[in-house]
């Protein structure tokens, strides 16, 4: 049975079998993500991809995270996998997301990394090409992973900062700080995946479950 849909929509991201896609559907959450970067231990492939997405639940959105991606393996992934949406999470500049988003005909939500105040103009500035933007913690120089690191960034910045398209909190959100997070930011919006993890990669159905019920 899946939960009713919180007022507070959640993306469990970095999703690799489906046990993990029917606990998600379960718990509520309104997106599932799968992650193509080949470095993350949350990596699926085109055929596993292809296969979660097809048992996703109607109702549920299909997000394929991608990192500086070509044109080809876009191609590729948007013909093999069913989808709802492409979450851009490298360095793509704003007139390659709004080419991106004419070409494949999916909305987009750009990925923006925020550590301090000077990070924040960058949100509008993808607002105006990307259907909804993700503010999420910048990963540290040197890092492997452009996100997913599990690592926050002070929520009082974006207190009552608004832009023009929907936007998702992300970073280091868990079952146990999320309500917080929401308070302080307004966020309707939230978007997780170390938090309910019980080791990288492998997704934990009652924290998954708890996020869910915090995020209200
Ligand atoms: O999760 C990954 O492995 C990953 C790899 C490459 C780019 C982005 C990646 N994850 C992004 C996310 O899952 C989330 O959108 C966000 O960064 C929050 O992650 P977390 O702090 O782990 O909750």
């Amino acid at each position: 049975m899946t939960a009713a849909m919180s007022d507070i929509r959640v993306k469990i991201c970095g999703l690799r079998d489906r046990a993990a896609v029917e606990a998600a559907a379960r718990a509520g959450a309104a997106y599932v993500g799968f992650v193509f970067f080949p470095r993350s231990p949350r990596s699926v492939d085109l055929a596993q991809a292809a296969e979660l997405a097809a048992g996703v639940p109607v109702g549920m959105a299909r997000v394929a995270l991608t990192v500086d991606a070509e044109d080809a393996a876009l191609e590729a992934l948007v013909e093999t996998v069913p989808l709802d949406m492409l979450q851009l999470h490298g360095n793509e500049p704003p007139d390659r997301v709004a080419r991106l988003r004419a070409r494949f005909g999916l909305p987009v939500m750009k990925a923006v990394g925020v550590a301090d105040e000077a990070d924040l103009p960058a949100l509008q500035e993808y607002a105006r090409v990307a259907d909804q933007v993700l503010v999420d913690a910048k990963a540290p120089k040197g890092a492997v992973l452009p996100g997913g690191n599990g690592l926050s960034f002070d929520w009082r910045m974006i207190a009552g900062r608004r832009w023009p398209v929907p936007w998702m909190l992300a970073g280091g959100l868990t079952p146990e700080n999320v309500a917080e997070a929401i308070r302080l930011t307004g966020a309707r919006q939230v978007d997780v995946s170390s938090g309910v993890e019980s080791a990288p990669g492998v997704k934990d159905a009652v924290r998954m479950a708890r996020f869910v019920k915090a995020a209200g």
